[in-house]
């Protein structure tokens, strides 16, 4: 109640508030407006005078009827301005059923009914007079005099505003006027100074306005009533609403205070419903959980129930989508379905002893797929049991695994076989070996490693580049791959070696049959990319149990087998010997010090005399490059220049060779010799390397002897891969200025046409046709046809190792250009060779 009341309070003084702010709005408003009126109606007033006053009664004047003194009382004149702002007045304030009044007024009246007739005149006047005073004979600025006056109970706004004589003909016609003798006497008697003098623009008289206030008031208190109305409906809603809110809070706070002593009265009752709620809300949130898992499992894992013998009752769709098999398909069949024989029995036996204990199993299983495909599973096998306690079935959860089994499988291919051949590689092929070794010794078999090099296979990566090369170590896989018995292992020890592993074998002799198979499976010509090649191969072969009792050794000796071989010339196999791992470690002595040989000047060259047939002198020579060892003493070239070739150093040691013929030359020379060609021996490895000719080239350049002091001898064995390349550079080197002779014909292939193709301007006869000429009526016929086939094509002919007299004779018959061979000479050290050389007669020739 005390809150109503408040409320009420604050309502009322609220309206009263509103109606007092709005009525004082209203006439500050009015009385503003009427101002504005006030002036509006003054400069009407003052405009109209001076219009008629201008235009008018000057027009009148002139033609004798306007205003003067004394027309006032003339008829047929008009009357004076003022007099016409006078009638004006009047007319205006009926006009407007007196909604305002004026009419002229001054001190110097020309009626009573103009002079200043009440108090707010006589107050207004002066503060007119005082703004005339202020500025004489100049334009002023004029402000009005107002206020509001309460006349006969009315509120009246009062103005005053001064009318100044616009035209100086005004300030001429008041003058005449007041020299008017009656004139003069009535300034006497109204005490006002008689015989004023006026000028333009002072203040003859003004103009006074009243209007009503109240009239205006009536017409903007109904809209005060509208505004009030509206502010005081606007009130009533609002207190309303606040009212109505009030109330549903107390109706609201009675509810509560009632429920509260309700819930007090039941307080005991509430609790156990809660215990109860609460417990059935457990229960519900154990179920969701429960279900979420159930999803969650259903969504990644494999889930499968089968019963007690194994007959499957229930699968998901999971194993629907891995198996590929559907759900008819599936239930009441044996989960043996599945096999993939990848687990032995032991597997599922162990399996089975862990689930009839009534534990859950966990492994990993590889199932097939009903296309036949495998899949890896890690699987949790869980028996369930039946309200008596024994397994009625058994629940299978598996996540699919084979993605991991995949990468598992690859990574271990890729850490046991060689990823370009797709060979086992050595580590697999010594655990395999390993494990062989442990079988064949409790059987007392034979077994055998088989170290498989491929001949001069640099030659071919140079010559043709490392993708061929590649193609032909993968090829060779194969043909090896196709060359063994199952249980057989072909391995790739790493770049051109091979090694194959033969486990059970009857007798040592089957070693060599299996080297000889595969040597003549690699043989046969390979083609890649449309280009043919010879690949020979070099076998070393270890046998167990008597060349080693374990993998490394016998790959060990294998490997000096197979070197073995290559000294021996490639192209065979051997079986392993006890000396051979001297010879081996000799090997890797030698190389090493072959290495520093020409820094140590260990190195010489011999010089061979070639003698012309016709002219019996000395027409060339031979270089011969020898190796004078600190301990061994003179090392003969067949020992380190294959030694040289296969660890590479020919290539350095091919071009001191170079370097010391030339500046042999240039000693020559220098001490008055006539030198002639030196023949230099290029190896095949040489021949494929591709900066050959731009060495040689700088070489010429740097001893400057002049390209035509060297020939080259390249063996027909250098040519077998008869290449583009090589062609180019013997035509480069051609190019250079300096001769080229084929070294050993008839030792190779040589075709007449490849022969054609290249630029060589010798053949060299191989000693071994030259030596048995005599004997051998098969090489001397060789020697005759490989001289006549020269001859044919504008090639000069020597021959090599001429010992006797008769087979100088056969050679000249046959028409052969030059000879070289003990028969004339020896190598000869530099020294010999320079003395020869001096002697320059044709002794050279033996008779
Ligand atoms: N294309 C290819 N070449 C390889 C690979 N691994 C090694 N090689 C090359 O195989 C060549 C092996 O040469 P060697 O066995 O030393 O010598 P060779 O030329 O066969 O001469 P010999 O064995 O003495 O008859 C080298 O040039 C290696 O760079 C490979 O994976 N691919």
């Amino acid at each position: 109640m005390h809150t109503i009341a408040v409320l009420i309070g604050v309502f009322a003084l609220a309206c009263g508030c509103g109606y007092l702010v709005v009525r004082h709005a209203v006439n500050s408003t009015i009385e503003r407006q009427a101002l504005t009126v006030a002036e509006i109606v003054a400069s009407q007033a003052t405009t109209a005078r001076s219009v008629y006053a201008r235009e008018i009664a000057d027009k009148l004047t002139r033609d004798g009827f306007g205003p003067n003194v004394d027309s006032a009382r003339l008829p047929g004149h008009v009357p004076i301005p003022a007099q016409f702002l006078k009638m004006v007045g009047r007319a205006s304030s009926e006009q407007s059923h007196r909604l305002y009044e004026y009419r002229p007024v001054s001190r110097w009246n020309l009626e009573p009914t103009q002079g200043l007739t009440d108090d707010f005149l006589r107050w207004a006047w002066p503060q007119l007079e005082a703004q005339d005073r202020s500025a004489p004979a100049a334009p002023i600025e004029w402000r009005a005099v107002s206020r509001i006056e309460t006349v006969q109970g009315q509120r009246v706004l009062r103005y005053l505003s001064a009318d100044a004589a616009s035209q100086q003909s005004c300030a001429a016609c008041h003058n005449a006027y007041e020299k008017k003798p009656e004139i003069l006497a009535r300034r006497l008697s109204d005490g006002v100074p008689a015989g004023k003098q006026w000028q333009q623009h002072q203040l003859l008289g003004a103009v006074a306005i009243s209007i009503p206030l109240d009239k205006a008031q009536q017409l903007a208190g109904g809209q005060v009533n509208e505004t009030a109305v509206f502010i005081f409906g606007i009130l009533v809603a609002s207190f309303s609403a606040m009212f109505w809110f009030n109330w549903r809070l107390s109706r609201q706070e009675r509810s509560l205070r009632e429920t509260e002593n309700q819930l007090k009265s039941s307080e005991l009752e509430t609790r156990s419903a809660n215990a109860l709620l609460q417990a059935k809300q457990g229960v519900e949130r154990a179920f969701a959980e429960l279900s979420t898992y159930m999803r969650g499992i259903d969504q990644h894992a494999i889930v499968s129930v089968t019963d007690r013998r194994g007959r499957i009752v229930q699968v998901n769709d999971k194993l629907l989508e891995i198996s590929g098999f559907s759900r008819e398909e599936l239930i009441g069949q044996d989960h043996r379905l599945f096999g993939s024989k990848a687990h032995g029995r032991e597997f599922f036996a162990q399996m089975w002893d862990t689930l009839e204990r009534g534990e859950t199993w966990r492994g990993t299983i590889c199932n097939r797929a009903k296309a036949g495909g495998l899949y890896w599973v890690d699987s949790a096998i869980v028996p369930l049991k039946d309200a008596s306690g024994s397994v009625d079935r058994y629940l299978s959860i598996c996540i699919d695994i084979t993605e991991r089994k995949r990468a598992e499988q690859d990574m271990l291919r890729m850490a046991t076989h060689d990823s370009l051949t797709g060979l086992v590689n050595r580590a697999l092929l010594r655990d395999r070996i390993h494990q062989a070794l442990e079988c064949d010794k409790r059987t007392q078999s034979l077994a055998a490693v088989l170290f498989i090099d491929l001949d001069q296979f640099k030659a071919i990566n140079d010559s043709l580049g490392h993708e061929t090369g590649d193609s032909v170590l993968v090829e060779v896989a194969r043909r090896l791959q196709a060359c063994v018995r199952a249980e057989d292992t072909v391995a790739r020890q790493g770049g051109d070696e091979f090694i194959v592993f033969l486990p059970h074998l009857p007798d040592a002799h089957g070693a060599g049959v299996m080297a000889e198979r595969i040597q003549s499976r690699l043989s046969l010509p390979f083609v890649i990319d449309g280009r043919e090649m010879i690949v020979g191969s070099s076998v070393g072969i270890a046998l167990f149990p008597e060349d080693g009792q374990d993998a490394d050794t016998l790959l060990k000796n294998s490997d000096s087998a197979m070197y073995q071989v290559k000294d021996a010339g490639r192209n065979h196999y051997t079986y392993f010997a006890p000396h051979m791992n001297q010879l081996a470690a000799d090997r890797y002595a030698m190389v090493s010090e072959l290495r520093g040989a020409a820094e140590r000047d260990e190195f010489l060259l011999n010089f061979q005399p070639i003698i012309g047939m016709a002219s019996g002198r000395i027409e060339a020579m031979e270089v011969l490059l020898r190796w004078q060892h600190p301990q061994r003493g003179l090392v003969p070239p067949m020992q380190f220049i294959p030694l040289a070739e296969t660890s590479g150093l020919i290539v350095p040691i091919g071009e001191w060779v170079i370097r010391a013929a030339c500046a042999q030359i240039r000693a020559w020379r220098a001490a008055g010799l006539q030198v002639p060609p030196l023949a230099i021996n290029l190896s095949a490895i040489q021949v494929h390397h591709k900066t050959l000719v731009e060495r040689i080239a700088a070489i010429l350049r740097e001893m400057e002897v002049g390209a035509g002091a060297l020939e080259f001898e390249i063996t027909e064995g250098s040519l077998m891969n008869k290449t583009d390349e090589v062609v180019s550079t013997l035509r480069r080197l051609c190019g250079l200025g300096v001769r080229l002779a084929i070294d050993d014909f008839g030792t190779g292939y040589s075709s007449l046409s490849y022969l054609k193709r290249l630029p060589v301007d010798t053949l060299k006869i191989d000693r071994s046709f030259v030596m048995d000429i005599r004997s051998d009526a098969e090489d001397a016929a060789i020697v005759g046809a490989v001289i006549s086939m020269a001859r044919s094509l504008k090639l000069k002919v020597i021959a090599e190792g001429v010992e006797t007299p008769y087979q100088l004779e056969f050679l000249r018959a046959l028409g052969c250009d030059q000879y070289q061979g003990f028969l004339a000479s020896k190598p000869l050290s530099a020294i010999d060779a320079a003395r020869r050389l001096t002697q320059r007669v044709p002794d050279d020739t033996p008779a």
